[in-house]
C-alpha cells in the first residue's frame, strides 16, 4: 500500500514547509499505525530540497512530478533525474494527464522518461487513464492499453522499478470518483496487461495505485479493492488531516 500526495502547482515555500511540517508531526503522532504502508509526497520542484528537510524525521518519501529525459542540457524550465536525486527523491511521476493535456507530452516521451528515471534509480509513477469521451464510446481499456505498453517498451517492470497509476481524467479534480467497481476492473486490467508484457509474478508485485478524487469519504470504498494498492492524492493531499486519514484508511486496509 502506497499513499501518495501529488501537490502539482499549489505551495509557495512557506506553504510547503508548513503542510511538509504538518504531516511529519501528523505522522509521527500514527508511527505505530501507519508504519505498514509507504508513503510518498511530490511538491513543486522549487521547494523539493524544503520539503525533504521538514520530513526528514519521518520514511515519507520524496518526488518529483515531472522530468526531462536528458541528463543536462539547453531545455529551459525542464529539471533532470540528476537534480532529483540530489534533492532527495526517489520517485517521480511520469506522464499524468495533465502534462499529457496541456504540456503535449507523447506516450513515446512518457517512455524515455521512464527509462531515464529507471537508469538514475527513481522510481516511475506511471500515469495512465481514458477520457470521459473514451469511456463512454468504450475504448477505456484500449487507451490504457496503449500507454501502458508504450510506457514501459523497453523498461523495467520489476515490482521494485515501476508504480502504475490509473487516473480516469474525468476523475481528477472533479469530486466524481471512479466507482470502487470500476477502480478494480480497471486495475485488474492493468495487472493483466503488466503480466501479459512481462511475468505474472512480475505483475503481481507491482504498486497499481488510483487517483482522482480520492478522498477520505471514499477512500475506503476504493482502496479496499484487491487490485487497488495505494492512491496517488491531489486536492486531498493539501491538507494534511485529509492525507493523513486516507494514509490511516490504507493502513488499516492492509492490516485487516
Ligand atoms: O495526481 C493526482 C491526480 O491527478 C488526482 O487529483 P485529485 O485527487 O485532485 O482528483
Amino acid at each position: 500500500m502506497l499513499i501518495a500526495g501529488n501537490w502539482k502547482m499549489n505551495t509557495t515555500l512557506p506553504n510547503a514547509q508548513s503542510l511538509a511540517q504538518s504531516i511529519a508531526t501528523g505522522y509521527l503522532e500514527r508511527q505505530d499505525t501507519l508504519a505498514p504502508i509507504d508513503m510518498l509526497v511530490c511538491p513543486p520542484d522549487v521547494n523539493l530540497q524544503a520539503v525533504g528537510g521538514e520530513l526528514a524525521e519521518t520514511p515519507v518519501a520524496l518526488g518529483g512530478q515531472h522530468m526531462h529525459h536528458e541528463d543536462a542540457g539547453a531545455f529551459t524550465g525542464e529539471v533532470s533525474a540528476p537534480m532529483l536525486k540530489a534533492v532527495g527523491c526517489t520517485h517521480v511521476i511520469v506522464g499524468h494527464s495533465e502534462r499529457r493535456q496541456l504540456f503535449g507530452l507523447s506516450d513515446a516521451d512518457v517512455n524515455a522518461q521512464v527509462k531515464q528515471a529507471q537508469a538514475h534509480d527513481l522510481i516511475p509513477v506511471i500515469c495512465v487513464g481514458e477520457t470521459k469521451p473514451e469511456r463512454d464510446a468504450g475504448n477505456a481499456k484500449d487507451v490504457v492499453r496503449t500507454q501502458l505498453h508504450a510506457a514501459l517498451n523497453g523498461a523495467s517492470v520489476a515490482a521494485d522499478d515501476v508504480i502504475i497509476a490509473y487516473e480516469p481524467v474525468w476523475a481528477i479534480g472533479t469530486g466524481d470518483s471512479a466507482t470502487p467497481e470500476q477502480a478494480q476492473e480497471m486495475h485488474a486490467f492493468v495487472r493483466s496487461e503488466l503480466a501479459a508484457l512481462h511475468s505474472p509474478e512480475d505483475a503481481s508485485g507491482v504498486h497499481v495505485l488510483y487517483g482522482g478524487s480520492m478522498k477520505p469519504h471514499n477512500a475506503e470504498a476504493l482502496l479496499g479493492q484487491p487490485d487497488v494498492n495505494g492512491g496517488l492524492i491531489g486536492g486531498a493531499s493539501l491538507t494534511a488531516s485529509d492525507f493523513l486519514t486516507i494514509a490511516e484508511i490504507g493502513a488499516a486496509e492492509v492490516a485487516s
